[in-house]
């Protein structure tokens, strides 16, 4: 099924509460949240708090993406928080195999995700494990930057390999997602959307409409 994540790391953060239900009730099936910690990436962001008081304002899923250094750590906390999906990087686990079977101890969605320089090969060991492939786009650390363009040949790349090995592993694909590239994303594999500054730019509402019927044609 083909899925949209908004990132919240573009909404507004002075009406967050607000934004998160405008996402819901245009139909987003994913919240996106990007966590930073300013060691595996230099930006700091959110945490548990932040989390917590959103959760009660949807049932959408809500799609945690760790970008902190070995998230192992954290997995209760993020669970508790309200995650129902949780991401975690390949380059920054010590025992990448453990900390996804401790997400999935959880009972709750699991997934890995890839920098850009990280080849698809790298997560090959752990595909049967995991319920969902991250690839980055783009530097992670920043919303609003621009899609690398070599990106999209991974994607296809990975597909490849999910489809070799007789998975059906999720596909998700974040950072510099636009109207404009989110059909050759999806053509080459991808299945879920993370969109942060093309949603929050201008109408959101309106903006996610456009994104959930391009993506179901
Ligand atoms: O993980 C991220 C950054 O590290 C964000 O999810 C991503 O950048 C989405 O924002 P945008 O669509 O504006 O690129
Ligand atoms: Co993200």
């Amino acid at each position: 099924m083909n899925c949209l994540s908004p990132s919240i790391l573009a909404s507004d953060f002075s009406k967050l509460g607000s934004q998160v239900e405008l996402l819901d009730r245009a139909g987003a099936q994913y919240v996106h949240i990007d966590i930073m910690d300013g060691m595996f990436v230099p930006s700091i962001s959110m945490g548990f708090p932040v989390m917590k008081s959103i959760r009660p304002l949807t049932d959408r899923i809500f799609d945690v993406h760790l970008m902190i250094q070995e998230p192992e750590r954290y997995i209760n906390e993020f669970v508790d928080a309200g995650a129902d999906l949780l991401t975690v990087h390949a380059e920054a686990c010590t025992n990448l195999e453990r900390t996804i079977q401790k997400i999935k101890e959880k009972g709750i969605i699991a997934g890995v995700a890839i920098k850009p320089s990280t080849p698809v090969e790298q997560i090959a060991g752990v595909l049967k494990e995991v319920d969902m492939v991250l690839v980055m786009m783009v530097n992670p650390g920043f919303g609003g930057q621009k899609l690398i363009p070599g990106t999209i040949d991974k994607v296809w790349e990975l597909k490849q390999m999910i489809n070799e090995m007789g998975l059906e592993t999720d596909i998700e694909v974040d950072g510099g997602v636009t109207l404009d590239n989110v059909g050759k994303v999806m053509d080459a594999g991808a299945n879920i959307v993370v969109a942060g500054s093309a949603i929050f730019h201008g109408d959101v509402e309106d903006n996610v409409r456009q994104f959930l019927s391009y993506m179901s044609e």
